[in-house]
């Protein structure tokens, strides 16, 4: 073919792709109030994967999206990924993994979104202004437990290929998804699947996207790390059961004064994880991060009023990305065994649990973590002389992700974002932790992308948790887009970087 030949065709291809684009989002727009009914269908299932109470709506959550692919047309499995064991030695099952797959054209590149469906725990009376099952629309904020973490992603993913199905258009990849309902409590189970499936499932996977997490401000913005997380039980057992406080108080070593304080001696008052060995393990953060960092746009009195606090940590802007994405923390969630009801109890525990977590960043490992944990709190505890006995259990171990932002999938992700809000792509860490990233990386040897439509203040494992109507039907253009512009990438130029 000669070279104007090959002009004209191109022209003929872009026309067709830029009509094809508008056609799909005038489909999405036409289109919008069926998606929110459907994310309210899925808000209602109470998929809190934390309570053992809950897990038959698990598994009910997991039926309803396997149900949902099928009736596209996707091949769909429902994967057994066997029993999880609860600290008091009982097995639950696990709920299921749907994987689907759509398409199968081996010119294609082939792309697997992977996201969850089961949430956090919620209740009105934690302080919620909504009944947190029921998806309240207030002025076009969507508020409901799961709305943006992640019901609303993985729909969004689910609407993009219903679109181009609806309107008869060829998808311009494969698209396969493996959505998960375990998520929040560190993706039990899915190791061992992924690993089992290397060879199926995965074998013809390109590219791993994920969108399950939120934009730093009001730009669109692209991910290329996550933390890990380290979550700790920390028990201390002493009289055979609760005692009077005014009958026993004075004469029982307590429980309770023992863990509070072993847990003081985890972080100072200023931040500082005082666990021998945490920060000497940290990467040091490169001049090319902190640059990177100065040049994020990121208001710190916009960021204190939205969590409604008059003073943070650090008072400026690198120091306060840097401790968000790329440095370790720890928190202290929760006791359980204390008494915790309103009202005036006069007890004294006999058995108390803390519950805490650190946060993890390159070149941190989990075990090496546990190790440190677990030495330095029986340290402390035997300083302590207490008759009581500690029992330290790491009940989770993720590792942290850390993307190279050079990888044309990323490059695709800014073309998509500029197409679709004409503004570029903000380039992004996240704090949180998505435990199967590292899984993906290291047991199949993808390159991820994190693509978030979740916005800046939506509150995820919060109260009055919300996905903007605006994020969910624009992020579900953008998924539109991005499979375009994943389609474009030259097989052989991303071979060795795979
Ligand atoms: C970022 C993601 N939306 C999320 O919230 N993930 C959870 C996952 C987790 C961590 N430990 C246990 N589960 C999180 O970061 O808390």
């Amino acid at each position: 073919m000669n070279l104007p030949a090959v002009l004209s065709l191109l022209l003929v291809v872009s026309t067709v792709q830029a009509f094809q684009y508008t056609e799909l989002t005038q489909f999405i727009d036409s289109h919008q109030e069926e998606y929110v009914e459907t994310l309210r269908d899925w808000v209602a299932i109470e998929s809190d994967s934390s309570n053992v109470m809950r897990r038959k709506d698990l598994h009910r959550m997991m039926d309803v999206v396997a149900q949902k692919l099928r009736l596209m047309g996707g091949t769909v499995e429902l994967v057994d990924i066997g029993e999880q064991e609860l600290p008091d030695g009982q097995t639950l099952l696990l709920p299921k993994v749907v994987t689907a797959q759509f398409g199968t054209d081996v010119n294609k590149h082939t792309v697997c979104v992977y996201g969850h469906v089961d949430v956090q725990p919620a209740k009105l009376e934690d302080g919620w202004a909504t009944d947190p099952y029921n998806l309240t629309d207030i002025n076009g904020h969507l508020y409901g437990r799961g709305a943006s973490d992640n019901k609303a992603p993985v729909l969004a993913w689910i609407h993009a290929v219903g679109a181009y199905q609806a309107l008869n258009m060829e998808l311009p990849v494969n698209v396969k998804f493996v959505i998960e309902g375990m998520e929040e409590t560190g993706s039990n189970g899915l190791d061992a699947m992924i690993l089992a499936q290397r060879d199926t499932f995965f074998s013809d996977v390109d590219y791993i996207i994920i969108s399950d997490c939120g934009w730093l401000s009001r730009r669109p913005a692209l991910t290329y790390g996550t933390r890990g997380n380290c979550y700790f039980f920390a028990e201390v057992a002493g009289p055979k059961q609760d005692l009077h406080s005014g009958v026993y108080g004075g004469t029982v070593i307590e429980p309770m004064t023992d863990l509070i304080g072993i847990l003081d001696t985890l972080i100072s008052p200023s931040g500082k994880i005082l666990i021998p060995g945490i920060r000497e393990a940290v990467a040091p953060l490169s001049d090319e991060e902190w640059k990177m960092y100065q040049d994020i746009q990121f208001d710190i009195e916009d960021y204190k009023n939205k969590i409604g606090v008059s003073q943070l940590m650090y008072s400026n802007k690198v120091d306060l990305l840097a401790h968000r994405w790329r440095y370790p923390t720890v928190t202290i969630h929760g006791i359980e065994g204390a008494f915790s009801d309103p009202g005036t109890k006069t007890v004294i525990p006999a058995k108390v649990t803390a519950k805490f977590s650190i946060r993890q960043v390159p070149d941190m490992d989990p075990a090496m973590v546990k190790k440190q944990v677990t030495d330095y709190l029986h340290s402390v505890f035997a300083k302590r002389k207490s008759p009581n006995k500690l029992k330290v259990t790491m009940v989770i171990g993720a590792k942290p992700w850390l993307a190279d932002t050079q990888h044309p999938l990323y490059e695709a992700g800014k073309i998509a974002i500029k197409r679709v809000f004409d503004m570029d792509a903000d380039m992004i860490r996240e704090g949180g932790t998505i435990p199967i990233a590292r899984t993906f990386q290291d047991v199949l040897g993808k390159s991820i992308i994190m693509i978030p439509i979740g916005g800046f203040d939506d509150g995820m494992h919060s109260q009055n948790e919300k996905m903007s109507r605006y994020n969910y039907i624009e992020g579900t253009k953008l998924f539109i887009s991005y499979l375009n512009e994943v389609s474009q990438i030259q097989k052989t130029s991303v071979s060795s970087l795979n």
